[in-house]
């Protein structure tokens, strides 16, 4: 057996790049990495099977990684952070999956090829477009150009306070939104927007705010998030919406981090072998 983390990825904003390769398919823009993740054990199996937190599922981005690199496997997931509310479960479980099966079967692979293999399957799973290499960096990412390592072009936004604090108030399904065409013009135009604004100004103080003005120029607030941005607004922090989920992340002082339910941090490193 075989146990590797991949850390959340809390998306700030998003601009989805749809090309024909699933590789430098992906999108532009910028999130968190944080400490609260996934936990992933590989073992070897006559037929695929995916646990998460105890319970046999489906789990496509997992499934079509052990496909990818031609293995069946036991894989028992477990998370800290609830799926579909805007931390990149799917992404997450598909590259700790991968950095697991390679060692179990010592594929030997390099990093670059299970970083890959994780992107593609979380992008034809439509689970996921730009979770998977921000998540085997780490820290606070910037993604310029979409896809796999190597292929996308990501950098990095500076953080002296490390803490993120969280509220969950339930999910959005990931593959509904990116499906739906209407909803996918509001986000790239918002997206795009917000990228630039980040650009120009990288702190994660701006991010945090850009994230929210996009949230809303997207269309995809829900009253729950808006009250829980304006109570975390007033006093005196910064909110947004963790993107694809209805869940309010952001930053701020003592006050301000204990208005939030749980309190994570940002994750400097990537995903690894545990
Ligand atoms: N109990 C469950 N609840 C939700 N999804 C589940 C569950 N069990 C398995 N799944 C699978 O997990 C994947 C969830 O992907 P989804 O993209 O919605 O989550 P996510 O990566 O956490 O998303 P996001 O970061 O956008 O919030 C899907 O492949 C879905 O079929
Ligand atoms: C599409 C997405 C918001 C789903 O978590 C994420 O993968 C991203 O930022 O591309």
């Amino acid at each position: 057996m075989t146990r590797a983390f991949a850390p959340g990825h809390i998306t700030a904003f998003f601009a989805a790049v749809r090309r024909d390769d699933p590789l430098d398919t992906g999108s532009r823009g910028a999130g968190i990495v944080v400490d609260d993740g996934v936990t992933v054990d590989v073992h070897d199996a006559e037929e695929t099977t995916v646990t998460l937190d105890g319970e046999g599922v489906d789990f496509e981005p997992v499934e079509r990684v052990l496909e990818m690199l031609e293995v069946t496997a036991g894989v028992d997931i477990e998370t800290d952070v609830p799926v579909g509310s805007g931390f990149g479960v799917s992404g997450a479980a598909a590259l700790a999956t991968s950095i697991a099966a390679n060692e179990e079967f010592s594929l030997g692979h390099d990093d670059e090829q299970t970083i890959a293999a994780a992107h593609v399957a979380d992008v034809l799973a439509g689970t996921g477009l730009g979770d998977v290499v921000p998540q085997s960096i780490g820290g606070i990412v910037t993604r310029v150009e979409p896809g796999a390592p190597e292929i996308g072009l990501f950098g990095s936004v500076e953080h002296d306070d490390p803490r993120i604090g969280y509220t969950v108030f339930g999910s959005l399904e990931t593959a509904d939104v990116l499906e739906d065409d209407e909803a996918m013009e509001r986000v790239d135009k918002a997206g795009e927007s917000a990228l630039d604004g980040l650009l120009k100004d990288p702190s994660i103080q701006e991010l945090v705010d850009l994230s929210w003005e996009f949230a809303l120029e997207a269309g995809l607030t829900t009253e729950r998030v808006e009250d829980g941005v304006g109570d975390i607004r007033s006093s005196g922090g910064k909110a947004g919406m963790a993107m694809l989920g209805e869940t309010v992340y952001g930053t701020g002082d003592d006050g301000v981090i204990s208005g939030f339910e749980d309190v994570t941090r940002v994750c400097d490193d990537g995903a690894k072998l545990l």
